[in-house]
C-alpha cells in the first residue's frame, strides 16, 4: 500500500471539505492501493500534529473534531495535547512545520497542501520544496506573487500541482500542460474565470440586487474570505497571471489591466468587510442595474471576462513568448454567445492554439465551491502518488 503523508495549511471551507473527502474516499483509495495519512493541520494561529509523524496519523475522529471546531469559528489552539497529538501555537508552529518537512521530505515524502488564502505561506512553501516535499495548492497567492517566488515553487515541476487555483476542480492546468508539452503553442485564452462574478452577473440579470447576490455568493462558498478580492477583479487577475506564467509569460500582477466593481474608498484599508457588505455594496445596486439594463437593450449581457493573449504574431512554431497581454473586466456580450449563455458559478475557458485554431478547446463547468475545489485538490494529491514509496 502506498502511503502519502499530508500536512494541510488552512482549514476553512476548502480545507475542511478536503478532510471530509479524504475520510469518505478511504475505501476507494484502499482499493487503489493508496492511503492518505494526515500528519498535521494548521490554521492561522496553530498547528495540530500527530506525535509520531513517521508511523501515526491524525485519525478520523480527530479530523472530525478539527472540522467541528473550525466550522464553529474556533482556533485549533482550543484543542488539547494528548498521547496521540500535540498542539503548537503560531510562534512554534512554523518551526515545527519545517522540522516535519525536513524529516519526511527526504524519507517517506510529504504532500504539503496549501488551502489557506494567505500570502504568509510563501516563505514556508519555498523552504519545504527545497526539503524534498511535494506541494499542492488551492491558494493562488504563492503563484501570483513575485517571479522569484513563482520560479522557486515551480522549479521542481514534478513535485507541484495547482489545478484548483484556476477553475476549482476543472482540468485547466492539466489540459494546458498536455498541449504545451506536445509543442502546441497557446496564443489566446478567453474566459469567465470567476465563480463569484459569474454567479453575480447572472443573478443581477434576473433582477436581483447586486448587494444581495454578493452576500449569497459568499454564503454559497464561492467568494474569497473577503469578497472584495473577487469584486476588485484581483482574484481573476491572479488566475490570469498563473495561466500566463504557465504559458511562459514572465510577468507580474501590475502588468494586468483590472476593472474593479467597487471604488477604492471602500477598500479593505478603509472599511471592514462587514461594513462593506452591509453599507458599502448597496450604494452600487443602482449602477449595476443600470449597466445590466443598458446591455439588455442591445440584446447583450454583462460578463466579467479574462483575456490572455500572446503579444507576438507568430503562432506556428512552439516558442515560449515572454509577454502576454492580460486584461480582466466587464464586457457586454451577445446573450447567445458561449460566455453570454453561462449561468451561475460555472466557468468557461476558450483556448486557442495551433491545433485549436479555428475552433477553440472549450473547458466548462462548476468553477467555485468548496466541494469541487477540494475534489480538485484531492485529485492533485493522488496525481503525485508515484513519488511516494
Ligand atoms: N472556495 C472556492 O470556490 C475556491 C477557493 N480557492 C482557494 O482556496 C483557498 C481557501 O479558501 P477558503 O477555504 O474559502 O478560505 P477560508 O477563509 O474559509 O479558509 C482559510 C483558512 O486558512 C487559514 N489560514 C490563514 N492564514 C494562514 C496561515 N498563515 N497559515 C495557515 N493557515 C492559514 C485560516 O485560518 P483561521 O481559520 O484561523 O482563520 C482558515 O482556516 C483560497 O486560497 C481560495 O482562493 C480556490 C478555488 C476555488
Ligand atoms: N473566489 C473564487 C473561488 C475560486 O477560485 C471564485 O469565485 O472563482
Amino acid at each position: 500500500m502506498k502511503n502519502i503523508p499530508l500536512l494541510l495549511m488552512g482549514c476553512g471551507g476548502v480545507g475542511r471539505q478536503l478532510l471530509q473527502h479524504i475520510v469518505s474516499c478511504r475505501s476507494l483509495h484502499a482499493k487503489q492501493g493508496v492511503q492518505l495519512r494526515v500528519v498535521g493541520i494548521c490554521d492561522s494561529k496553530a498547528l495540530i500534529v500527530t506525535s509520531d509523524v513517521f508511523m501515526m496519523e491524525l485519525d478520523d475522529t480527530v479530523l472530525a473534531e478539527v472540522c467541528r471546531i473550525k466550522l464553529n469559528g474556533s482556533s485549533l489552539l482550543t484543542l488539547s495535547n494528548n498521547g496521540q497529538c500535540q498542539v503548537f501555537s503560531n510562534a512554534e508552529a512554523m518551526q515545527k512545520v519545517i522540522d516535519i518537512a525536513g524529516l519526511l521530505g527526504k524519507s517517506t515524502g510529504l504532500a504539503f497542501v496549501d488551502c489557506s488564502a494567505s500570502s504568509e505561506t510563501i516563505g514556508v512553501l519555498s523552504r519545504v520544496v527545497d526539503l524534498g516535499c511535494c506541494v499542492v495548492l488551492a491558494n493562488k497567492k504563492p503563484l501570483s506573487s513575485s517571479m522569484v517566488d513563482y520560479d522557486k515553487l515551480v522549479s521542481y515541476t514534478r513535485r507541484i500541482r495547482y489545478e484548483s487555483t484556476v477553475g476549482a476542480g476543472l482540468p485547466v492546468i492539466a489540459s494546458l500542460n498536455r498541449m504545451l508539452s506536445s509543442g502546441d503553442p497557446i496564443h489566446r485564452i478567453i474566459g469567465s474565470l470567476s465563480g463569484t462574478l459569474g454567479y453575480v452577473m447572472s443573478e443581477v440579470e434576473d433582477g436581483k440586487p447586486f448587494s444581495e447576490v454578493v452576500k449569497a455568493a459568499k454564503s454559497l462558498g464561492y467568494t474569497e474570505p473577503d469578497p472584495r478580492d473577487d469584486l476588485s477583479g484581483m482574484d481573476v487577475a491572479r488566475k490570469a497571471l498563473i495561466l500566463a506564467r504557465l504559458l511562459g509569460g514572465c510577468m507580474n500582477l501590475d502588468s494586468i489591466n483590472i476593472e474593479s466593481l467597487y471604488p477604492k474608498e471602500m477598500g479593505p484599508d478603509v472599511m471592514p468587510v462587514e461594513d462593506f457588505l452591509l453599507n458599502g455594496l448597496p450604494l452600487h445596486d443602482k449602477d449595476i442595474q443600470e449597466r445590466v439594463k443598458m446591455a439588455s437593450s442591445k440584446g447583450k449581457v454583462l460578463r466579467y471576462v479574462c483575456v490572455i493573449e500572446d503579444s507576438s504574431s507568430f503562432h506556428t512554431v512552439a516558442t515560449f513568448p515572454s509577454f502576454f497581454r492580460c486584461e480582466v473586466g466587464i464586457q457586454e456580450l451577445p446573450r447567445n454567445s458561449p460566455l453570454g449563455r453561462l449561468r451561475g458559478s460555472d466557468n468557461v475557458l476558450e483556448i486557442y492554439s495551433r491545433c485549436y485554431n479555428e475552433q477553440p478547446l472549450v473547458i466548462q463547468g462548476a468553477g467555485a465551491g468548496n466541494d469541487t475545489t477540494a475534489a480538485g485538490v484531492l485529485a492533485d494529491i493522488l496525481d503525485i502518488q508515484d513519488l511516494f514509496p
